[in-house]
């Protein structure tokens, strides 16, 4: 097996172990972890991302933010670059929810350019997720909200990778929803 594969195992054990008590907010209760799994998937299958550290700072991306894991525990694991991946695409949950997703718009233009592929993907699949089924608890209004914000992020990743843009831009024409 090639180092690249070893490197990926690791990561996504390290993610699994992590989000091992979290579920997704389907009805079925999906485990958290086919969500980090399917953004990295999402990059590599769809949006031709070979650069391994994007893939781990994808299966990574949500630790920080939603489990006890810290950026130093990150970097210890997975070295400078994959740290700082994920504390770019990391919310500050400490501020209220409507600062945070207007701190989101206000900086994905300032983003790298391997934090702005993780951050294509995450919308990509979150998007999809609300398409295949409302989570509990959601009004259609808030599943709209939620496409007119995020149209509002990918706004300010745009040309960074044609094919996930593409794609979102379908998925927000679909909802009349303007980019
Ligand atoms: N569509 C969908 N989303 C779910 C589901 N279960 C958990 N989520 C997560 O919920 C977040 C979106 O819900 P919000 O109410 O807007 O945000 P919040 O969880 O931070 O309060 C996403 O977080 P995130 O990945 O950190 O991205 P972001 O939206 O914060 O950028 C998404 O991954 C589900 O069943 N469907
Ligand atoms: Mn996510």
């Amino acid at each position: 097996m090639n180092s690249d594969s070893v490197i990926l195992l690791e990561t996504v054990n390290f993610a699994a172990e992590k989000h091992r008590n979290q579920r997704r907010k389907d009805p079925d209760g999906t485990p958290y972890i086919n969500h980090p799994i399917g953004v990295a998937r999402i990059l590599s299958h769809e949006g031709g991302v070979t650069d391994i550290e994007v893939l781990q700072a994808a299966l990574l991306h949500d630790t920080v933010e939603d489990t006890d894991t810290s950026i130093p525990e990150l970097e210890a694991a997975f070295g400078q670059t994959v740290a700082r991946i994920v504390q770019e695409v990391t919310d500050d949950k400490a501020l209220p929810k409507q600062e945070r997703k207007r701190l989101q718009v206000e900086h994905a233009p300032h983003c790298s350019h391997q934090a702005k592929l993780v951050k294509l993907a995450d919308k990509l699949y979150n998007l999809r997720d609300l398409n295949r089924c409302t989570p509990t608890g959601w009004t259609e209004e808030r599943v709209q909200e939620y496409f007119v914000w995020a149209a509002q992020v990918v706004k300010g990743l745009r040309g960074t990778n044609p094919t996930l843009e593409d794609k979102l831009q379908q998925l927000f024409k679909q909802r009349g929803v303007e980019m």
